[in-house]
């Protein structure tokens, strides 16, 4: 089992001078048992990536595989489950919690044997499974997001894909939320794409973290390893905005801070060479090279091995900055 996989996956909107690529080639896999964290600014593509993987958006090129086999029919794609970040929109008003997990329960079953379900469903992300006949109205919103979450685990999915799903979360329990997907995982093996524009978040919960950027995958790695040894001069801008969680949750999340003070460039008329390369905080500093920045594009002299980055100097900031005048 390799998880989900995805392969030189573009995606299109629009036609014409209005056309954007918000996806563009990307790879990225989700290994069966893992939490990969997509982390970017608005924009990035980061929704859209997923999306795509449940058939939500069609996609203009590359391949998007499950377990190795290609998801190609709605019915292949019901193995992934996506949660969305609002859980006043994505529950039935007039559905009691209960019903809305059982109807998405798999095959047939007897009442009672559906009922059971839903009580461990419930009981699994930490609710009183006699809140099974209350209606969604009666919860609050971050019960609302644990009713989504074990919506989207009674479908038995493969994946789950979890988008900024503590995004519209009180700041104050979006950290149990978080605990919630940790215990998740280790519990079940869950395997995730975890999406969010805060990387204090995605920090907190994933085995791996992809960083996107303007419809790409800019660095991807082992989370320790991104962390702690940024190759891609975007990640490093997005961690030194990112307010650092402690060892517990016990505390709130940090509200988000701004990740760069000034707007991405637009999708529609994408910047030549690399991507980043008008916002990039070491491009001063590599002047005499700094034609390959805005020139030639990155992605093709990046490698596939575990921690990559899509940057000419790659792993090299560090030295550059230590050279620098
Ligand atoms: N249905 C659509 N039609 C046209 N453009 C779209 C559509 N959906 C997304 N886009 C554009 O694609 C780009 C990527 O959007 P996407 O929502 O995937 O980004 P994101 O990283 O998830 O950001 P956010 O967190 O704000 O949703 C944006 O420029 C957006 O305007």
């Amino acid at each position: 089992m390799t998880g989900l996989e995805f392969r030189d996956v573009s995606v299109r909107f629009g036609s014409g001078h209005a056309a954007v690529t918000a996806v563009d080639e990307v790879s990225l896999t989700v290994p069966a048992g893992t939490v990969v964290g997509l982390v970017g600014e608005s924009g990035s593509g980061k929704s859209t990536l997923a999306k795509a993987a449940v058939g939500l958006v069609p996609t203009a090129g590359g391949e998007i595989s499950l377990g190795g086999s290609a998801l190609r029919t709605q019915r292949d794609r019901r193995r992934l489950q996506m949660v969305f970040q609002d859980p006043y929109s994505s529950l039935d008003p007039r559905m009691s919690i209960g019903e809305s997990i059982a109807e998405a329960l798999p095959g047939r079953r007897r009442r009672a044997a559906r009922r059971a379900e839903v009580s461990r469903l419930l009981e699994l992300v930490d609710l009183d499974a006699g809140r099974a006949d209350q209606l969604p109205s009666g919860l609050s919103g971050g019960q609302r997001q644990r009713v989504a979450l074990a919506r989207a685990l009674a479908a038995e999915p493969d994946v789950v894909l979890a988008d900024e799903i503590t995004s519209a979360l009180d700041v104050s329990v979006q950290g149990s939320m978080l605990n919630l997907v940790r215990d998740l995982q280790r519990q079940l093996g869950l395997s995730m794409l975890f999406i969010s524009h805060n990387l204090a978040v995605v920090r907190y919960v994933s085995d791996v973290i992809a960083v996107m950027y303007l419809g790409r995958i800019v660095e991807a790695g082992p989370a320790a390893d991104v962390l702690a040894r940024p190759h891609h001069p975007y990640t490093r801008t997005l961690l030194d905005a990112a307010p650092r969680l402690g060892s517990s949750l016990d505390d709130p999340v940090p509200a988000d801070n701004p990740l760069l003070d000034d707007e991405p460039p637009s999708l529609q008329d994408p910047p030549s060479g690399c991507a980043f390369h008008r916002r990039c905080p070491i491009g001063p500093l590599v002047m005499a090279d700094r034609d390959v920045c805005t020139e030639s594009d990155p992605r093709a002299g990046s490698a596939e091995r575990p921690h990559h980055a899509q940057c000419h100097f790659a792993g090299d900031h560090r030295s550059v900055e230590a050279t620098a005048p």
